[in-house]
């Protein structure tokens, strides 16, 4: 059977990806509102009203004006804004996040996509707290570096203005320094842990690409745990999945780009088992798992069909 799927704000970076990604897929019937009736409401609200799925790839706000939109539960939601990822009644769509979260989504009628940083930051941490290696009450800090295109369509214009002399300006840039980032919520519900981690995002001249980071004291941490234990349970948690690989050796860098391009993530334990520092890192595409990929997935999840069709892994 043909799915009808309507993608809510394909014109928009994550839309545009999402379309692509589906455009020869024959399993489904894509709608795509032309120009002049993108952000026409009623032109909108017919297109959500006549799918099975809808793909919703808007700014919050416009997010929950679409699902306020529908009208029946018969017409299933990916939602790739942060307005709904820790709402009650929204299934997360992390399809890692836990033994048997696929099947969550396979049966879903409401799916929140996970943010791009969140992606990285819970599939280090998660399995961690889950196997008790990491207490729940245990304080953590994440530092985070994304492509520009994770800023959507107005920072890609900002990082690439011909017309801008100073468009080059920026290298490297530290934000959300008031530490009231919009996904403080889900970093900290979704990975099981008392308190929100300190979140230290930054923006670099590079289009797509993502690096998330959490540094460990395992010394400090009650019973000690071995860098080998993390990564471990970390290999444990992943064995078998096509999407998300950890790596059993520490390379000597690793770059912001190196899974910018894919849906894949990956994943590193590195640190010093002398001193019992450990350094956890993702590397993903903030545009790939981080956001379009991770939709695709949670499309075909909710399909019924391989839950990698149609993805670069
Ligand atoms: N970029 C990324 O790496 C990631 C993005 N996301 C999430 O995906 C969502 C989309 O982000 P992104 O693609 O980056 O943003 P963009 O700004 O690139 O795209 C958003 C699109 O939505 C359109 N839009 C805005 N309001 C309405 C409306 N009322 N009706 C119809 N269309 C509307 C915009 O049109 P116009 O520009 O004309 O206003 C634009 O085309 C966001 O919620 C974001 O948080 C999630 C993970 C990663
Ligand atoms: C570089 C940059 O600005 N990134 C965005 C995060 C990407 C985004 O808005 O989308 P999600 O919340 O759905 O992940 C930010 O920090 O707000």
């Amino acid at each position: 059977m043909t799915l009808r799927v309507f993608i809510d704000g394909a014109a928009g970076t994550t839309g545009l990806e999402i379309h692509q990604r589906l455009a020869s897929r024959r399993e489904f019937a894509l709608t795509i509102l032309p120009e002049r009736e993108r952000k026409d409401v009623d032109a909108r609200s017919a297109a959500l009203n006549d799918a099975d799925i809808v793909i919703l790839c808007l700014p919050d706000d416009a997010a929950r004006d679409a699902v306020a939109m529908i009208e029946t539960a018969a017409v299933r939601v990916i939602d790739a804004s942060s307005a709904h990822r820790v709402a009650a009644g929204w299934t997360y769509g992390f399809a890692e996040l836990d033994p048997g979260h696929d099947a969550a989504i396979a049966s879903a009628s409401r799916v929140s996509n996970p943010g791009c940083y969140p992606t990285g930051f819970l599939a280090l941490v998660r399995p961690l707290v889950r196997a008790g290696l990491v207490p729940s009450d245990w304080l953590l800090t994440v530092n985070a570096t994304s492509g520009y295109s994770g800023g959507g369509n107005a920072m890609i214009a900002a990082f690439e203005d011909p017309s801008d002399p100073h468009a080059d300006a920026t290298a490297h840039r530290a934000y959300a320094l008031d530490l009231a980032h919009k996904h403080l919520p889900e970093l900290r519900a979704h990975a099981g842990l008392d308190h929100a981690p300190i979140f230290q995002p930054s923006v670099v001249r590079t289009r797509r690409g993502m690096l998330v980071e959490v540094p460990l004291h395992l010394h400090a941490m009650p019973g000690g745990p071995t860098l080998d234990a993390v990564r471990d349970a970390l290999a444990d948690a992943y064995r078998g999945s096509e999407v998300v690989r950890v790596r059993s050796d520490s390379p000597g860098a690793i770059r912001v780009e190196d899974d910018a391009g894919t849906d894949r993530m990956t994943l590193y334990a590195c640190g010093n088992p002398e001193s019992g520092q450990a350094r956890l890192i993702a590397t993903l595409d903030n545009l790939g798992k981080g956001a379009s990929g991770a939709a695709v997935q949670n499309l075909n999840l909710m399909a019924g069909l391989e839950p990698t069709a149609g993805l670069t892994l």
